[in-house]
């Protein structure tokens, strides 16, 4: 097998880092892909990387195999850049980065004009939950979102379908947002799950349930384990189990130790040529190699309810990571609906909107509910 593990860097900090597309076949698509062009701005949301960062990022790619001292120092300057403090240690300075990129709309700034790109349309809504729905906080297990959120996202769940689209376990994402009228797409969308006692929205009485990397479960369990091992001398690293993916912590480990945690999860894919690497917001994460992510998720949804080949569906992403840019790009490609990123800082991306951060993210939805009930009043007037 040609070497599948993949560097996903995270564009949290602002700096923009593509997925790196390796020999052989490639689970994400290179950043290679069009700029798109914004709603009602005429300008693009997205531009394309600079020579000298495809250079860097092309010196990301991890083999697995070997490499030693250099590469381990590419993993440290990629784990540096999704640290917004960390920005200037790349080889561009803030200003130059940000050059390059564009700011999206608002999605609040915006809202009439996406309503009226979604008249006659069912939206549907997809939330992403950390950095999203919830702040990121330096703990994973109290990354709580507060109880008026909850209360939005119940209403909101009353007047559209809605799913939430996790890298989190789903259990796990269940518990933090306890609403059982909505759809969960946990381990970044290989464990999906419909209401329990079916929706308004869903036909049947049993749950839609999906899980394509079943067979992967023994793997990560024992990848859980063999990281535990690794990283409990390393103070701060905290390795999560999100059931078909495992996450390992750096953010709460001193700098100059986290060549130590990309030293062990390094080590560990050695191992595993099944198994990929992907970055977040201060977090390494290893997933299987199955061509299955947050935008697989979102497909396979819009076909449960009903949507797959229906032009009169109008699905929103909502979404902060980099992984939530395969929702986006889906998205864009069946030229249905928007996506919306969650960033204070211009980024490159695939979604249409911005919002800035999870209480505008609470602001927009309350907005659309208050726009839903309207929109029913005047129906019946
Ligand atoms: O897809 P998401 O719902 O956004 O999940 C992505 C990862 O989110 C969590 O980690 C992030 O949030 C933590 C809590 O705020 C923060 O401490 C961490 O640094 C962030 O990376 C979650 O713990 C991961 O398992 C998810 O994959």
């Amino acid at each position: 097998m040609t070497n599948q593990n993949v560097v996903v860097p995270d564009t949290k900090s602002g700096i923009n880092l593509p997925m790196v597309r390796l020999s052989g076949s490639s689970i994400f698509p290179a950043t290679a892909q069009k700029p798109p062009t914004a709603p009602g701005t005429g300008g693009g949301g997205c531009i394309s990387l600079s020579t000298k960062k495809k250079l860097l990022l092309e010196n990301l790619e991890i083999n697995g195999g070997g490499g030693g001292g250099a590469r381990i120092n590419s993993w440290i300057d990629s784990m540096r850049a999704s640290s917004p403090t960390h920005m200037k240690s790349s080889s561009q300075s803030l200003s130059e980065q940000q050059q390059q990129q564009i700011t999206l709309p608002s999605a609040m700034d915006n809202f009439d004009q996406i309503m009226e790109a979604s008249r006659g349309k069912q939206i549907v809504m997809f939330l992403d939950y950390d950095g999203t729905l919830s702040p990121i906080v330096d703990d994973p297990d109290r990354a709580f979102m507060s109880k008026k959120m909850r209360t939005t996202v119940r209403r909101l769940a009353r007047c559209f379908p809605t799913a939430i689209v996790s890298g989190r376990c789903r259990d796990k994402v269940y518990k933090f947002v306890r609403l059982a009228e909505l759809y969960y797409a946990g381990s970044h969308g290989m464990d999906i799950k419909g209401p329990e006692k079916g929706s308004k929205y869903t036909k049947g009485t049993e749950p839609v349930i999906c899980q394509p990397a079943s067979e992967f479960l023994p793997m990560i369990d024992e990848v859980f384990k063999e990281l535990v091992a690794k990283t409990k001398l390393t103070p701060g690293a905290k390795v999560e189990n999100n059931k078909f993916c495992v996450s390992v912590h750096f953010r709460c480990v001193e700098e100059k130790k986290w060549s130590e945690v990309a030293e062990a999860v390094k080590s560990v894919l050695k191992k595993y040529p099944k198994l990929r690497l992907s970055q977040g917001r201060k977090v390494l994460e290893i997933r299987p190699t199955i061509k299955w992510d947050k935008g697989k998720a979102l497909e396979f949804l819009l076909e449960s309810l009903g949507f797959a080949n229906c032009t009169d569906v109008f699905p929103v992403y909502i979404g902060d990571d980099r992984t939530d840019e395969d929702a986006f790009k889906v998205l864009k490609e069946r030229e249905q609906g928007f996506g919306i990123l969650v960033s204070k800082v211009p980024k490159e991306t695939n979604a249409s909107y911005s919002l800035q951060e999870p209480t505008q993210v609470m602001d927009f939805l309350q907005r659309l509910v208050d726009w839903k009930k309207l929109a029913f009043q005047e129906s019946r007037m």
